[in-house]
């Protein structure tokens, strides 16, 4: 059978050298880090021409993907949002599926997507969350369940659609519900019996660090998710992980920095002890979240090798933080337009409030504001290539009419505190709702861009062959020269791309993977609250369901 011979080897060191070994791809973000970067070249600007798909496999579900596969000693592992997938990835055989049922009211729960974002792999079992708030182990030998854990009742508005983090031993998790009053937080799991281990809220109780930022009760339903997945540094021990948007959206009904909103913290894996907390957006009143991934990378500033991660936030700017103790040490904005702020004071961290924001915050009165609640860059990582020094992120240029009024809270429900009526997203002259970007992370400069009407929502990856991959939302799996953005391939994989690309090499041959299949919160949120945009509109529902998956390698 495919894969008998396995030792089930992989262990934390397996995990940590992830980035480095071509020939698999244990971590979702192609190492702990989550670069996005593939030292793999023979796929290269001078041959990439002759990439062809070498086969599709139907996952025969219509929902939206956005799972990063993964591979281990001849097999891909890949999950949707109701069944995981094992795959003999050179041919595109199926080896074994697990399907499960979660309630049917389950949706109703779920803002954005019904969607996963990919499993874990450790010892021998892969690791998934499921929308119905558990976390499950199966045998990655046959698929059969080793363990399930309910991580929280799904009936309060929690939902689980991140894939989990290995650290230290560890199976990590986090929760979606931010729109709908939960109080996040972020779980430790022990990986061989599921036992629970420790919960690190994200909204501390008032006789908590932290407590002191949130007014009365409003903690209990304070929000801050914690759904993208977090980066690991073994050396320093410490977990890089995002907390959401406030709840209610309208922050005049929880007045004050309300930690951990808009944030991120650096965890003890081994406990779930805070060593560190940086806030993006302190009070979070336009649902920037904080969630969008933490790139770990080592880069020269200010003349000397420092010791980062990077992050575009949903809130328009690019921050550069030291991992070791959560110093800011750049922050630049990264899209056209954004109104909301006059910019970050770097000697504070905080964002400087705009005349807009000022007056919103005094008046409740309806504004137009920059970027709108999808964030100048949504869940869909960028990557950022050590060999450029750029990142390469698919980035929003919308706005939105914004109207705060009082928020009722129940339970299952929205808790946004906005009048719905008026939600409307706002949309440049030009017609481009998104650009794939080459910014630089410590300026801010966009070196190279790719405009689309309707905007890219998946991920990108970038490669030593000095190729850029991502998907379009109407379908074409595309790579373009890292160093000058020029289109230089381009394949239609049947429905909309909203996954994340990944590669590897087996039997000195590299490997490309895209899940296809339309989906998320664009496809969701566009025709109502931006029906205005007719064209927009026609396009994306032009765009067919059907999820699949892609792997192409050289003819
Ligand atoms: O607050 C939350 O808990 C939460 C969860 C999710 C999710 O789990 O997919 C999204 C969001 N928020 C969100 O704000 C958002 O824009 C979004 C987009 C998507 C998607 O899959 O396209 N999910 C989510």
């Amino acid at each position: 059978a495919i894969g008998a011979e396995k030792s089930w080897a992989q262990s934390a060191t397996d995990l940590a050298n992830d980035a480095k070994t071509t020939d698999q791809v244990l971590t979702v973000g192609l190492g702990q880090g989550q670069q996005r970067f593939s030292a793999l070249d023979k796929v290269n600007t001078s041959n990439v021409k002759s990439l062809v798909p070498v086969w599709n496999y139907s996952f025969g579900d219509n929902r939206g993907q956005e799972s990063q596969p993964l591979v281990y000693k001849g097999v891909m592992y890949v999950t949707t949002h109701d069944s995981t997938h094992a795959i003999d990835p050179k041919t595109g055989r199926g080896i074994w599926v697990n399907k499960f049922e979660y309630p049917p009211e389950t949706p109703r729960i779920v803002c954005c997507g019904i969607v996963n974002r990919g499993a874990a792999i450790y010892n021998g079992k892969l690791y998934r969350a499921t929308l119905d708030a558990h976390v499950v182990a199966l045998n990655m030998e046959d698929g059969t369940e080793v363990w399930k854990s309910k991580a929280i009742d799904y009936a309060d508005g929690y939902s689980m659609t991140m894939a989990p983090l290995i650290a230290n031993g560890v199976v990590i998790t986090g929760i979606s519900g931010g729109e709908y009053g939960i109080r996040g937080f972020i779980d430790g799991w022990d990986p061989e019996t599921g036992k629970h281990l420790w919960r690190r809220y994200t909204v501390p109780a008032p006789d908590e660090e932290g407590g002191d930022t949130w007014p009365g009760e409003t903690y209990k339903h304070g929000g801050a998710p914690t759904w993208i997945t977090g980066t690991y540094d073994p050396e320093l021990d410490l977990v890089y992980w995002g907390a959401g948007n406030g709840g209610p959206w309208n922050a005049e009904f929880r007045k004050g920095d309300n930690l951990y909103v808009g944030s991120v913290l650096a965890l003890k894996p081994k406990t779930g002890e805070i060593a560190w907390h940086y806030q993006f957006s302190p009070n979070d009143p336009y649902d920037y979240d904080g969630v969008n991934e933490n790139i770990i990378a080592d880069v020269e500033i200010d003349g000397k090798m420092q010791k980062v991660i990077m992050h575009a936030d949903r809130n328009g700017y690019l921050y550069v933080i030291d991992r070791t103790d959560g110093k800011l040490l750049r922050a630049s904005q990264y899209i056209n337009k954004l109104n909301w702020a006059d910019g970050i004071d770097m000697k504070t961290g905080r964002p400087i409030d705009s005349a807009l924001t000022k007056k919103m915050r005094a008046t409740g009165e309806k504004i137009d504001v920059w970027p709108s609640a999808f964030g100048g860059k949504n869940w869909f990582p960028m990557s950022y290539s050590p060999k450029s020094g750029f990142v390469y992120a698919n980035t929003l240029e919308m706005g939105m009419s914004y109207k705060p009024v009082e928020p009722v809270f129940k339970k299952g429900t929205f808790y946004f505190g906005l009048d719905l009526a008026q939600l409307q997203f706002l949309f440049p002259d030009d017609g481009n709702t998104g650009y794939l970007r080459a910014i630089d992370p410590l300026t801010g400069d966009i070196k190279w861009e790719v405009g689309s009407q309707a905007a890219n929502w998946g991920g990108t990856m970038a490669t030593a062959g000095d190729l850029v991959f991502t998907g379009t939302y109407t379908g074409q799996f595309k790579a373009f020269d890292a160093n000058t953005g020029e289109e230089v391939w381009s394949f239609q994989t049947g429905s909309g791309i909203i996954g994340q690309p990944m590669t590897w090499e087996q039997d000195g041959k590299q490997y490309i993977s895209i899940a296809s299949g339309i989906g998320g919160a664009y496809r969701n949120f566009i025709p109502v609250f931006g029906a205005k945009n007719v064209e927009l509109n026609k396009l994306m529902a032009s765009v067919p369901e059907g999820g699949s998956i892609w792997t192409f390698a050289l003819q």
